[in-house]
């Protein structure tokens, strides 16, 4: 793994208050490039809303956070071409086939003709889509969806890829080999800030943040907070977490 002694995002009393309710209260925190960071907390613990902060699509209520280098008050712009981004709920289009999708996401994040015949033909060989390149998206298993949207998502080779829950609801075997997938990005120097339900997964991270309604209440090594919180696997840590 090769994580570097670079501070890829910056992230200092980062708030976001809707009304009184502060969905994310003051967390701070700093992702290495090339490092896994796995973002954890139960149902409503306020990642979606980080991590749209972080993306540039919501403004902070308070507090300060630089991602690739940029401000996320005033350079959201910037931002959102130097990241990638998988969305819990909005994968690819249904109704376009793998190549069309390739097509389309390669022309959003402006990426030229020709290197977008390149990539769909990188993307399709070392994925093994040669037979469903012309298939609609929506005719696949949810894990190869998944899979392209991961793939979509790192098209323009961004320095950082978000992904919301990239692995939910598929079988553990797609998940151990989207972990893969995740791990070669890695090590070719791209940081992940991942968020997911699964605890096996957590223990993929080379750190994992733990958030417990709007703050961060434990962060470090899954070895590290084994130790501290006296636990066998994550499951204990989070579950001990959680519980308060
Ligand atoms: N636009 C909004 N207006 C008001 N409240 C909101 C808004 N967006 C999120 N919230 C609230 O903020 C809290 C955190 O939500 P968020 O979606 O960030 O949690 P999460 O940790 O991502 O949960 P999940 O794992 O279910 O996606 C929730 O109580 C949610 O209801």
């Amino acid at each position: 793994m090769s994580v570097r002694d670079e501070n890829i995002i910056e992230v200092e009393g980062l708030t976001k208050a809707f009304g009184d309710f502060k969905a994310v209260n003051e967390i701070s925190f700093v992702v290495k490039r090339g490092e896994i960071f796995g973002f954890l907390g139960a149902n409503g613990a306020g990642k979606t809303t980080a991590m749209k902060m972080l993306i540039g699509i919501s403004t902070p209520t308070s507090g300060k956070a630089k991602v690739a280098g940029f401000d996320v008050f005033t350079s959201a712009e910037d931002i959102k071409k130097n990241i990638g981004y998988m969305s819990q709920k909005f994968a690819l289009y249904d109704d376009l086939t793998v190549r069309e999708n390739i097509t389309f996401f390669g022309g959003i994040y402006g990426l030229k003709r020709q290197q977008i015949k390149n990539k769909s033909n990188q993307l399709i060989e070392e994925l093994g889509l040669e037979d469903v390149k012309n298939q609609l998206v929506g005719s696949l298993p949810l894990g190869w969806k998944q899979k392209i949207s991961f793939s979509v998502a790192m098209l323009h080779e961004p320095k950082i890829v978000f992904l919301d829950e990239p692995t939910g609801g598929v079988d553990p075997i797609t998940r151990r080999q989207f972990w893969e997938m995740i791990y070669k990005a890695a090590d070719e120097g791209t940081t992940i800030f991942v968020t997911t339900h699964y605890m096996d997964e957590a223990e993929y991270c080379n750190r994992v943040s733990i958030m417990v309604n709007g703050k961060i209440e434990a962060l470090d090594t899954p070895q590290k907070l084994k130790e501290q919180f006296k636990a066998d696997n994550m499951n204990d840590v989070f579950l001990k977490l959680a519980r308060g």
